[in-house]
């Protein structure tokens, strides 16, 4: 991670593109908490990478000043995995919709967690494929009808917090799009955290979601903290208690209520970065996007020659 400190001011994290969500929409919440998050961090715009999917939830990177990629829907990950890979000093922040990383990108979703990269991955879950106007998504309960449904929802959803923990995730937060305060500081603590870490943010989509309005949350949703929860795994011998204390907790119905906050965190995990250099002795001074590849219009790598052998005719 960056140490360059620059002055807190969110606006620095901000470009000039227009903003053009619907009115009201929960990602003006995640926009300001996340820019927010950045500038409390002191984090260097030039040092941050936000990688997105396709959706209303993918247009981020345009809003922000920051180093941006508004990949392919469902390939957030693996794009943002390569780009750690290859600069691991890199910040790199996901953002994407819940089709997006829970339905076509689920698969790199699950991958994410086995490598435990040191990744933020922020889940626009709003429930709807809002970009697409209005389907179901992977998290929207079976038997719910959203307003562009001609009949309720025929498919079970998906837990984000469940498969996360399930995929070895090594940080697993929820959080509420408009309580940006709260927000803001679990972004915050998914950025610091060494090792894959979800952000499952409940998103209202006031244009195609009416169920779970403003409204529905904000008479649901409670703070973990005030419980007295403690997510850290402190010792190893922890991990597999808090681990099940966690899915527990995920699996509460959320007709009544929801909690956000930090559901888990274990620091003790090793880090992709972690385990590369354990394996490459020079990875971390001279990862891939550091080397020099080229000399006055040269080549330095024999990957022509390598290619020219492996022609086929
Ligand atoms: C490979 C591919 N399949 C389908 C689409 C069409 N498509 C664009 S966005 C989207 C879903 C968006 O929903 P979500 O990921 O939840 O994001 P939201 O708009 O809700 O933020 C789909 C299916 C596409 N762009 N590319
Ligand atoms: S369709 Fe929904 S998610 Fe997309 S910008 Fe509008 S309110 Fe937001
Ligand atoms: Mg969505």
């Amino acid at each position: 991670m960056s140490t360059v400190k620059i002055t807190l001011n969110p606006q620095q994290y901000r470009s000039k593109v227009w903003v053009d969500w619907c009115p009201g929409c929960g990602n003006f919440g995640i926009l300001a908490a996340e820019t927010q998050a950045l500038a409390e961090l002191g984090l260097n715009p030039r040092q941050v990478v936000v990688v997105s999917g396709i959706g209303c939830s993918g247009k981020i990177p345009h809003f922000m000043n920051i180093e941006g990629v508004h990949t392919l829907h469902g390939r957030s990950i693996p794009y943002a995995i390569g780009i750690k890979l290859a600069n691991p000093s890199l910040e790199v922040v996901v953002n994407g919709g819940d089709g997006d990383l829970l339905g076509i990108g689920v698969g790199h979703f699950v991958s994410a967690g086995r490598y435990n990269v040191d990744l933020t991955i922020i889940l626009h879950n709003n429930g709807v494929y809002g970009l697409t106007k209005g389907q179901a998504s992977p998290t929207l309960p079976r038997n719910v009808k959203t307003k562009a449904l001609p009949k309720p929802n025929i498919k079970d959803a998906v837990n984000p917090i469940i498969l996360a923990l399930a995929s070895g995730y090594t940080f697993v937060a929820r959080a509420y799009a408009y309580d940006t305060r709260h927000l803001k500081d679990v972004i915050k603590e998914a950025i610091r955290h060494k090792g894959t870490a979800l952000v499952d943010v409940l998103q209202p989509c006031p244009t195609y979601n009416d169920i779970n309005t403003k409204e529905w949350y904000d008479k649901r949703v409670y703070k973990l903290d005030n419980e007295k929860w403690d997510p850290v795994v402190h010792d190893e011998k922890e991990a597999e208690e808090k681990l099940v204390k966690a899915i527990e907790k995920a699996r509460e119905p959320m007709d009544e209520k929801i909690p956000i906050g930090v559901f888990y965190q274990n620091e003790l995990v090793p880090t992709y970065t972690d385990r590369l250099a354990s394996r490459i002795s020079n990875y971390l001074e001279l990862p891939p996007a550091k080397q020099v590849i080229e000399k006055d219009g040269e080549s330095l790598t024999l990957i022509d020659k390598i290619l020219e052998k492996r022609r086929v005719i």
